[in-house]
């Protein structure tokens, strides 16, 4: 998952990167590994800071001082094609037609052919193993087919149709046009969010413009009037105003469930659904089936603990209704990270007991039932488990407010391989078994997907590939999960971030395995960077 951000000031001599920087820390739950800000200033100039890192690290007074302009996009990457490697940071820039600056979340099935026409029909040169590049040079070469000197809005909405008919996936897109505005647009299925919202210029003169993944980030800027983005639409906003435009039919809204369990903010709202609420939901109906449960195996628990961050709202709920006592006898450390989206198995183990800690005192004598939102790998459960027999748990019950996870992610979460999932060929004894749990309780999915639907009830489809198979856009082969678990499985990603480093490295930043990443600017980046007129802010990492 990534987050994606576009903004537009009335007032252009206004800087625009802190604000776009504050609201990248806001999404920084949907990707920690890397960053970056593009802003447009004067006569259409691009400057750019990008970087594997988190927000805090990447931006700081001097290098948001260096990004001028009063429009920009920003971005936080959770990698789910290509490699960690920070040239795959984004966003992305292409120098023609017009100067074009690119942000995507989600990821594209169909990268294979698109590659093939990009060489063979575009020539045009994809420099990483990012879909993300590709979907932006897909856009570039639309937009050149329109052959204007000058393009305006009816042109940009041809070139993403043309986007739209080629490209297969998941995709939520904000884009930037140099000297020109913001736009940004959806995958037919909505797969991924992206919204809109406006806000009043202090003199009530003019209005300011704000694209974001979750609505999160227009409350806490003072934007109001939050609309998501249609499946199948692109918004384009100048300074003269907003044009909408449906670019597929049919379009059919099947927002991923996924976000609701797990990867959005509580306080988002997403497509009409308040996450927030729909967690409630979801511990609600899970009460019932764990009162079920219980009784069928006579046992009974002492407590309810959620598995913080993310399941806290499920638990209480779900404890309320059993009228159990909730505890959190989970203490988190706040400066760790989301573990899931970690890369590497090992990084990730290491980091669940780094992040929680168990408190003896809660869970000593008692038959404790531990809720998390989801179980995927099963690397969080199997850890906290042992943590709670460690400190004297008699019985330790787990209940996962989302199914069984048996099938490969292909929009844009990073859980590419089966093998990796702990619930592939188990029942749930045996996924029980293999956290070492006494028990295990799964959401039913029709439970889950009421728990979101009954929120918005135009919605009439999810995407619940990951729980049933069923990939929404069609097109998904076993043929091609072999591919993408050959590609992206822990151990062959390693091989791929290896061989892409010394690549890219060479390439773009003209020194070998990454060495910019370490000692900051090297001198040929500058020399590239100005005949592109893009300007460099450079950090370490
Ligand atoms: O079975 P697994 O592979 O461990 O994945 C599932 C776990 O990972 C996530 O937590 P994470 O620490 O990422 O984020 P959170 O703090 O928002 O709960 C999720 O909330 C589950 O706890
Ligand atoms: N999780 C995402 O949305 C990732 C976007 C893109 N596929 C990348 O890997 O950079
Ligand atoms: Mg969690």
């Amino acid at each position: 998952m990534c987050g994606i951000l576009g903004l537009l000031l009335h007032d252009p001599t206004v800087n625009v990167a802190a604000e776009i920087a504050e609201g990248l820390s806001l999404l920084q739950h949907r990707g920690q590994d890397a960053c970056g800000i593009i802003t447009c200033g004067p006569k259409g100039r691009f400057y750019q800071c990008k970087a594997n890192g988190m927000v805090r690290d990447i931006f700081d007074d001097s290098s948001i001082a260096r990004l001028i302009g009063g429009m920009g996009v920003g971005h936080v990457r959770y990698p789910t094609a290509g490699s960690f490697n920070n040239a795959e940071a984004q966003p992305f820039y292409v120098n023609s037609p017009y100067g074009i600056v690119f942000a995507h979340n989600g990821n594209l099935i169909n990268t294979s052919s698109l590659m093939q026409f990009m060489d063979q029909v575009s020539h045009r040169h994809i420099n990483t193993a990012s879909d993300s590049e590709l979907l932006l040079n897909i856009f570039a070469d639309n937009l050149q087919k329109t052959g204007k000197f000058r393009i305006n809005e009816e042109d940009i909405f041809t070139a993403i149709g043309g986007v739209v008919s080629q490209c297969k996936g998941a995709y939520a897109c904000v884009a930037m046009l140099a000297g020109f505005g913001i736009i940004a647009f959806r995958d037919p299925n909505g797969i991924r969010p992206v919204g809109m919202a406006s806000r009043k210029t202090a003199n009530g003169e003019g209005s300011d413009y704000i694209f974001a993944s979750e609505s999160v980030v227009a409350d806490a800027c003072g934007f109001t009037d939050w609309e998501d983005v249609k499946p199948g639409e692109a918004v384009i906003i100048t300074r003269n105003g907003v044009s909408r435009r449906q670019v597929s039919s049919p379009s059919t809204l099947a927002p991923d469930i996924f976000e609701y369990v797990y990867f959005a903010r509580p306080d988002s709202v997403i497509d009409g659904v308040s996450v927030y609420r729909s967690r409630m939901a979801m511990g609600d109906v899970l009460a019932e089936k764990v009162k079920r449960v219980l009784a069928e195996n006579n046992l009974t628990v002492d407590v309810v603990i959620p598995v913080p961050d993310t399941s806290r709202v499920a638990a209480l709920n779900l404890a309320q209704r059993l009228a159990l006592p909730y505890r959190e006898g989970f203490i988190k450390n706040r400066y760790v990270g989301r573990t899931f989206i970690m890369p590497g198995q090992q990084m990730r183990k290491k980091n669940v007991r780094r992040k929680l800690n168990a408190m003896a005192l809660e869970f000593a004598d008692k038959n404790v039932l531990l809720v998390d939102d989801s179980i995927v790998r099963g690397t969080t459960s199997k850890e906290i488990v042992q943590m709670a027999k460690d400190v004297g748990a008699k019985k330790v019950i787990v209940a996962s407010c989302a199914p069984p996870i048996r099938y490969p992610n292909v929009y844009g979460i990073d859980m590419p391989s089966r093998k990796e999932l702990v619930a592939y060929g188990r029942n749930e004894v045996e996924i029980a078994k293999a956290i070492g749990a006494d028990l295990v309780v799964f959401q039913s999915l029709p439970d889950l997907v009421e728990s979101v639907r009954h929120l918005n009830t135009s919605i009439n489809a999810f995407d619940c590939s990951v729980f049933t198979g069923d990939y929404i856009t069609g097109g998904v082969t076993e043929e091609y999960l072999q591919h993408v678990e050959g590609l992206r499985s822990d151990n062959n990603r390693l091989k791929l971030n290896l061989d892409t480093n010394v690549l890219q490295s060479d390439v773009v930043n003209g020194y070998p395995n990454g060495h910019a990443a370490e000692s900051g600017p090297p001198s040929s980046t500058a020399g590239l960077d100005d005949s592109v007129g893009l300007h460099n802010t450079w950090k370490s990492n």
